[in-house]
């Protein structure tokens, strides 16, 4: 098959190419090789990732996902809700539906207008405070993996910080070997509300927001202040994502339980991929 259909999707600024390839209509053995080329931008559609569409006996559906550098991760936040809403309309699955990934079990909800809601896993390895060198100077920070690790590293002005420089500097940090990490400076803004700016694995940049980079961040924050939930996150995009959580405390460690993350999941078009959009 040389033509086939995709979706351009954005959740929150994070942009992803979703294709239903249920029936393996994708005609590369090397799909991450293909994940690249169709995520180049310029090149070809442009994407920080690809998702393919699987059939599962286990869910309404499972899905691969590749970063833009065909990379493949366990979960994505943001694809995730553009990936529930993409089964949603073309009736893989209705309003609420489970779907598989590498992290787990995702269930997702289908909300009023472009806005979906995810119950993501539950949070993991998370690591109280701790400190790394980075050019000879102490960066103190929380990790914990929301489906993906991140780390989250508290500053005053989020705009002054050279995002690309420390971001590349710590997600391939001795510290974070071999997985890497993604890296989050966040800065609080009042009670609930976090401003977040995320150098993303597997993309290599900076992007206009992280979904699981926002729930690491939102979590770090219930952490350190008890912020209540719901926490909003400020991202690059200037678009707010919504973070829900229940917490519990035993011997010293924090437990988070019944995560949510609430954003939008936007349609920018339907296309059809010629093979020159990959074979290149
Ligand atoms: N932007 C995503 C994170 C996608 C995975 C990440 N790049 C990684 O490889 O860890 C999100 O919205 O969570």
């Amino acid at each position: 098959m040389e033509k086939f259909f995709f979706y351009k999707m954005s959740g929150c600024g994070n942009d992803f190419i979703i294709i239903d390839n249920r029936n393996s209509i994708v005609p590369e053995n090397n799909l991450s090789e293909f994940a690249r080329k169709l995520c180049f931008r310029r090149m070809s559609v442009g994407a920080d990732g690809l998702v393919l569409i699987e059939n599962t006996s286990r869910a309404d559906f499972k899905w691969q996902f590749y970063n833009s550098d065909g990379s493949l991760a366990e979960m994505c936040g943001n694809a995730a809700r553009c990936a529930a809403r993409f089964a949603y309309i073309n009736k893989i699955a209705d309003s609420q539906m489970s779907f598989e990934t590498q992290a787990g079990i995702i269930f997702a909800q289908i909300m009023e207008q472009e806005n979906v809601k995810i119950k993501i896993t539950d949070p993991k390895d998370i690591k109280d405070k701790d400190i790394i060198k980075v050019n000879n100077s102490p960066v103190e920070f929380i990790s914990l993996n929301t489906g993906v690790p991140h780390v989250v590293i508290e500053t005053s002005d989020i705009k002054a910080v050279d995002l690309i420089k420390m971001g590349k500097d710590i997600r391939f940090h001795e510290k974070f070997a071999p997985a890497g990490t993604n890296v989050n400076f966040i800065s609080r803004k009042s009670d609930n509300i976090i401003s977040i700016r995320t150098y993303e694995r597997g993309v290599e940049n900076e992007t206009l927001a992280c979904g699981t980079g926002c729930v690491a961040s939102a979590l770090a924050a219930a952490k350190e202040y008890n912020v209540p939930s719901p926490i909003q996150c400020l991202t690059k995009s200037g678009n707010y994502l919504t973070i829900y959580y229940s917490k519990s405390r035993s011997d010293n460690q924090d437990t988070f339980y019944n995560v949510f993350l609430q954003g939008d999941a936007r349609i920018i078009y339907k296309g059809e991929l010629n093979k020159d959009a990959w074979n290149w």
